[in-house]
């Protein structure tokens, strides 16, 4: 599945609803067993969740949109396919999120790419699901330190610190995302998925059973005075950097 929504592949609410479609598709195509994930976007894997969806709209939209996001994580995290993330651009926030859902995930060695749940920088809060899927990838310190600051780790740091498996050259990336796909579709389908539940289930059960509290909260939040201007101003903050 190749990300084509220019300039950033932003996770827009029409981006989410088209990849859930996508990804219910292939999974209900029982002879499709793994999904890569990568980006047609030069540079760019996914500038994460679309911050226009977050600002100065209707309780309604922020509630149809987390709903969204919701479901998207739901699906990728709970998916019997292998998925295996291929990021060949930078990867912040929701971008990540994406990445950190997956089996297994190999990124460029370019080091201008970066990568990381950084929504403390935008004075956002990752929720407890992108806190649990990043704890589970990279163990409890390293993703406390990482959350609390907000950090964008360089795609070496990244690798060091087990947020991506794999660094390769930009020209390896399909051939090395076939041959990881390769081995772990080796493996009897059934052995693999029950394996996958077993290690997921848990994290996947939280969210359904606190969805719409989550909801909820997600709305009040981010309906506050306080945190739009911050999404405002940290829209402002990305424009004047191109002047
Ligand atoms: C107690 C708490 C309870 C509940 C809380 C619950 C939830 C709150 C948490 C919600 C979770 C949010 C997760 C997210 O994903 S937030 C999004 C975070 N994303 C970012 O920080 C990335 C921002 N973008 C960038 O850093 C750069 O754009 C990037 C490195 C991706 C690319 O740089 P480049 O120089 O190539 O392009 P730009 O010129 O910067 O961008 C081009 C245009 O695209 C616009 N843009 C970029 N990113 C976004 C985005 N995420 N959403 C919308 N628009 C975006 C950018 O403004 C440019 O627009 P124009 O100027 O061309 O109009």
């Amino acid at each position: 599945m190749k990300f084509k929504s220019p300039p950033v592949n932003s996770l827009s609410l029409d981006f989410i609803t088209e990849f859930c479609i996508g990804l219910e598709k292939l999974e209900n195509n029982r002879e499709c067993r793994g999904v890569i994930f990568t980006s047609a976007v030069p540079n760019i894997f996914s500038s994460g969740l679309d911050i226009t969806e977050m600002c100065g709209k209707s309780m309604e939209h922020y509630a149809e949109f987390w709903r969204a996001v919701q479901e998207m994580w739901l699906r990728l995290y709970g998916s019997n396919m292998v998925t295996v993330a291929a990021v060949n651009g930078s990867s912040p926030a929701g971008g990540c999120l994406i990445a950190l859902t997956c089996d297994y995930r190999i990124m460029v060695e370019n080091p201008k790419f970066v990568i990381g749940l950084n929504e403390a920088q935008l004075g956002i809060v990752a929720p407890f699901w992108f806190k649990d899927t990043f704890v589970n990838t990279v163990g409890h310190r390293v993703a406390e330190r990482s959350l609390q600051l907000g950090s964008l780790h360089s795609a070496s740091e990244a690798h060091r610190l087990g947020l991506v498996d794999e660094l390769v050259p930009e020209v390896k990336l399909q051939e090395k995302a076939a041959a990881v796909m390769a081995q772990w579709l080796a493996l009897p389908d059934h052995a693999r998925q029950l394996t996958k539940s077993m290690m997921r289930k848990a994290v996947l059960d939280r969210l359904v059973a606190h969805r719409e509290e989550d909801v909820q909260n997600f709305v009040n939040f981010i309906s506050k005075e306080s945190i739009q201007k911050s999404l405002r101003m940290y829209m402002e903050m990305l424009k004047k950097k191109k002047r």
